[in-house]
């Protein structure tokens, strides 16, 4: 991406931020994302922490919170939690109709815990995530190292290509010891049918399509905030 495309993409994820942020009460328990966009708010949440704001937050991976510890932001045991009041987190693309696919920095199972648990779950992303259909970007599933083989063979047999995910030349390991299957679906016509098929495929911990958990994208374009909700 050139230098400029980045800085702008750069301004409207932290504008989507800091908009979302304000959303947060005194008291919230508060479910924090993971990725470059979800930074911006963890940072703009440890600055109003800091003035004087008193909230707790679960966080949905080890480097999401450790940022969110070293800005004085207290973290809960999500293991311990029955409801969150509110979530900010990034996504990979979303559509109008509020369904995403998210899992590119590999956080999906976390997230989607704490998705599943938020009253209001607010996805902030810039501009470039909104598409027509879903697809563009592979879908993320997190599999259980031992069931591998047989996970990739089924998105093959539901018409799926899986990749392996690597990163800087190492099997990828996700924050619960697992490996990632970034499958490619090609567009995908029918995202709620394909998120429940890989729901059943035993040995996947989750997957990265998040349907019908969302209750607003805020999504900064130029100068402009639009909600979708
Ligand atoms: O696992 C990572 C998450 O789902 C992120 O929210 C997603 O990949 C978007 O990341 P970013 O804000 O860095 O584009």
């Amino acid at each position: 991406m050139e230098k400029t495309n980045q800085n702008q993409q750069d301004a409207e994820k932290q504008a989507a931020a800091l908009a979302a942020v304000k959303y947060v009460k005194e008291g919230d328990v508060v479910g924090l994302g993971t990725g470059s966009t979800t930074a911006f708010a963890i940072k703009a949440l440890g600055k109003r922490v800091q003035e004087g704001l008193n909230i707790t937050a679960a966080a949905s991976s080890v480097a999401t919170e450790k940022l969110a510890k070293s800005l004085g932001i207290e973290i809960l045991d999500l293991g311990t939690l029955s409801k969150i009041d509110i979530s900010i987190d990034g996504a990979d693309e979303f559509t109008e109709s509020l369904d995403l696919i998210k899992g590119g920095g590999g956080a999906l199972f976390r997230e989607k815990i704490i998705a599943s648990l938020s009253k209001n779950a607010i996805v902030i992303t810039d501009a470039s995530k909104k598409v027509k259909k879903l697809g563009a970007f592979t879908v993320p599933v997190e599999v259980i190292p031992l069931a591998y083989q047989y996970v990739f063979d089924q998105i093959n047999l539901l018409g799926g290509q899986g990749k392996l995910r690597i990163k800087e030349n190492k099997t990828f390991i996700t924050d619960n010891g697992n490996v990632i299957i970034d499958a490619d679906f090609g567009l995908i016509d029918n995202p709620a049918k394909l998120s429940s098929d890989l729901n059943q495929i035993n040995g996947v911990l989750a997957h990265g399509l998040f349907i019908n958990i969302t209750s607003k994208v805020v999504m900064s374009e130029g100068t402009e905030i639009i909600v979708f909700e």
